[in-house]
């Protein structure tokens, strides 16, 4: 549970889950709101009424609602309950905590405040539990966290806690912990905690642009659309996700398209100091951005700046499957500077005849023309299944675009928000 990025390696989704991630979770995600100018789509399902939250979550609830004023001070305090008990844990948490530190946290308050969403919980749970692994995660450390956990609660928490509060923090976080531990011990039967991978090759594309290319020491099994997380020799136990740019290659060798962001430790690394012979570690592949290969739907892809890499790997994977269903991937960037993989997604179009890639490159004319505006320009698009890739903004944009365009939201598929939002750095 110890996880460097504690953004909880939560699972990619479809912007119709209604679960923990996305805009619907979060700690202190603030929930959309629905107004003039950002209506609910036309062609939206009525949503059925939400169950009422079932006692224990109403404490939850009451709990968060009553720290989330005090956001900073409950995270400073946890960690420093945490540390000041169990002072061996620092350092399993990289030197540096700055905007890292309250990741631990917001997974395990986020995933009790959904204690009623079983189904979501256990998927994301599992998941978090089989990607604390690289951590060096032992069942004896969730204890600790629980306590520092209720610790933190009951000392901001005045008004709302009492007895009862605190044995429904206990419930959640019993559950939550038993979750995590059996996913972890599960896996271990038949994946490592990490991988050690050798760079064999760095691509500089563009002064801030690498596509690094690594030999994994032992097979890495994955999905075409899914992602890794990746830490660098440099800053150890920072860890951060990079989507695969190619489907599982026959010579086993995983491609990283990273792009270096202004005081980002990880990408800053890889862009500006890997080299071959460098080792990296990855941790277990994630996510659920691949081709449901049980449909002959086709496939629309918006695939904004790096966001292009997973795209790459979904056109190899349909092209893998001999299908033809048709595919249209809008790759947007910045400017005709920016999109530094046009090349091979040119090659990969006139290799394939299914396949149609449209650059789309912003235009700052009376409006700002963006990714996502382009596609309104095409279609009709109601017999697509979509994915999307890209910055945060890009994939909100994109959603009511494609929502726009007749297509129901779950078949709209993207990582979740709050990866996209720790991935660039
Ligand atoms: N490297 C990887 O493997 C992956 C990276 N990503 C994410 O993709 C992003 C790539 O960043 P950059 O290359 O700097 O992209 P960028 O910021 O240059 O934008 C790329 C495209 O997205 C569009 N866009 C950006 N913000 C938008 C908004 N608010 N509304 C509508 N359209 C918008 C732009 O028009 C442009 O076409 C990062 O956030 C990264 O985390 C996502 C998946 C995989």
């Amino acid at each position: 549970m110890f996880e460097a990025r504690h953004n909880m390696d939560a699972p990619t989704t479809t912007s119709a889950d209604n679960g923990i991630s996305g805009e619907d979770g979060g700690w202190f995600t603030p929930h959309k709101p629905v107004s003039p100018s950002n209506p609910e789509p036309e062609t939206a399902e009525p949503r059925a009424p939400r169950p009422a939250p079932s006692p224990d979550a109403q404490l939850i609830q009451r709990t968060m609602a009553e720290i989330g004023p005090v956001a900073d001070k409950v995270t400073s305090y946890f960690y420093a309950l945490l540390f000041v008990r169990h002072p061996h844990l620092r350092s399993m948490f990289p030197a540096s905590m700055d905007t890292q530190r309250d990741r631990l946290l917001k997974a395990l308050l986020t995933a009790a405040e959904h204690i009623d969403n079983k189904q979501v919980l256990v998927t994301y749970l599992q998941h978090l539990g089989r990607g604390h692994r690289k951590y060096g995660t032992h069942a004896e450390h969730y204890p600790a966290v629980g306590e520092a956990l209720l610790g933190a609660l009951s000392h901001y928490a005045t008004d709302s806690w009492n007895a009862e509060t605190e044995a429904a923090w206990v419930r959640a976080y019993t559950t939550i912990s038993q979750v995590m531990i059996d996913a972890a011990a599960e896996d271990e039967r038949k994946s490592p905690p990490w991988w050690y991978a050798e760079v064999v090759s760095h691509d500089q594309r563009t002064p801030d642009i690498a596509v690094v290319t690594v030999r994994p020491d032992q097979p890495y099994p994955f999905l075409a659309g899914q992602y890794t997380s990746l830490e660098t020799p440099w800053w150890p136990r920072i860890w951060r996700h990079y989507s695969f740019a190619s489907a599982p290659r026959t010579d086993g060798l995983l491609s990283f398209h990273v792009k270096a962001v202004p005081a980002g430790w990880v990408s800053n690394a890889l862009v500006h100091r890997a080299r071959p012979g460098d080792t990296l570690r990855l941790g277990p592949p994630a996510g659920t951005m691949t081709v449901d290969h049980t449909t002959e739907n086709g496939m629309l892809c918006l695939g904004g700046g790096t966001g292009i890499a997973p795209i790459k790997a979904l056109i190899e994977d349909v092209a893998e499957h001999g299908e033809r269903r048709p595919v249209e991937v809008f790759y947007g960037a910045r400017s005709d500077h920016d999109l530094y993989d046009i090349d091979t997604m040119l090659r990969l179009q006139q290799s394939h005849p299914w396949l149609a890639v449209r650059p789309v490159v912003d235009r700052l004319d009376r409006h700002h023309v963006q990714l996502p505006d382009a596609v309104r320009d095409y279609g009709p698009w109601n017999e697509y299944d979509a994915y999307l890739s890209g910055p945060p903004g890009m994939i909100r944009n994109g959603i009511d675009a494609l929502l726009g365009a007749g297509i129901p939201s779950e078949r709209i598929r993207h990582d979740e928000f709050e990866e996209l939002v720790a991935a660039a750095h």
